[in-house]
């Protein structure tokens, strides 16, 4: 689908299909997965556990190979790219919020959210202003040389945002953002995260079970069995 990368669409999916191969037994994750999200959307991935979500944020983010199908970011196919441009994607288009990727422990606050910027050779007087900028931005004016165990799991996760928008990337990738925290904190972060959203019309993609998440969201998705059940 030639067109597929043509049109507005800031991440689009045609028939993307991944099997994990475990031994012997192949595990169908996307069975033919096709969607397409506008720039600037706020859409949750919601479905049972094992539907696939995860799986399918990875495609996106270009953190691992699909079998079959494409994925467009930006109108580039990602199939097409090796390994240093899925990198380069990665780093220059895209932020993570994963679970995979915590806070660095032995890192501050500060310098978590430094790190990638570090990667992206941003200088150290930049990266100080950009850093301190973002903290007081999602609340932790303060709290910039606190260790991740120093915080509580709510400001962990907006470090974690934190770091994932210090470069305004295109794209924001969350996995389960919620996963531990209360209903107030699961709030505030959700509250920050749209006003972010609006502000600086970075596209968010969120993998959730959360029904307050999945609520909160414009536009919903639902995973069922590897393919996109449902879309409003
Ligand atoms: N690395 C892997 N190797 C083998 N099978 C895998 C691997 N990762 C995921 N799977 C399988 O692929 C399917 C989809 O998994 P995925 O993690 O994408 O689901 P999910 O919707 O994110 O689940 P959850 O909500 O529990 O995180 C499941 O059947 C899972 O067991």
């Amino acid at each position: 689908m030639e067109a597929g990368g043509q049109d507005s669409a800031i991440v689009k999916c045609d028939a993307v299909v991944k099997t994990y191969q475990q031994g012997a037994i192949q595990v169908p994750a996307l069975r033919g997965i096709s969607l397409s999200i506008a720039r600037g959307e706020f859409v949750s991935l919601a479905g049972a556990s094992g539907s696939g979500k995860t799986t399918l944020l990875n495609m996106i983010g270009g953190l691992d190979r699909f079998g079959s199908g494409e994925v467009w970011v930006e109108g580039a196919p990602l199939s097409r790219m090796n390994n240093s441009e899925l990198a380069d994607l990665r780093l220059s288009k895209i932020g993570f919020v994963f679970q995979a990727y915590n806070l660095i422990p032995v890192l501050s606050a500060r310098e978590n959210v430094e790190f990638i910027m570090q990667l992206q050779g941003v200088a150290q007087a930049e990266r100080r202003d950009l850093s301190r900028q973002i903290l007081a931005r999602v609340g932790l004016a303060g709290m910039e040389q606190r260790l991740p165990a120093e915080l509580s799991g709510g400001q962990q996760q907006r470090v974690a945002v934190a770091r994932a928008l210090v470069s305004h990337p295109a794209i924001i990738l969350a996995d389960e953002p919620t996963a531990n925290l209360d209903s107030k904190n699961s709030l505030e972060l959700l509250t920050m995260m749209a006003e972010l959203n609006l502000e600086s019309g970075t596209t968010l993609i969120v993998a959730t079970h959360d029904p307050q998440v999945i609520d909160f969201t414009r536009r919903k998705l639902v995973i069922k069995d590897g393919t996109v059940a449902e879309d409003y």
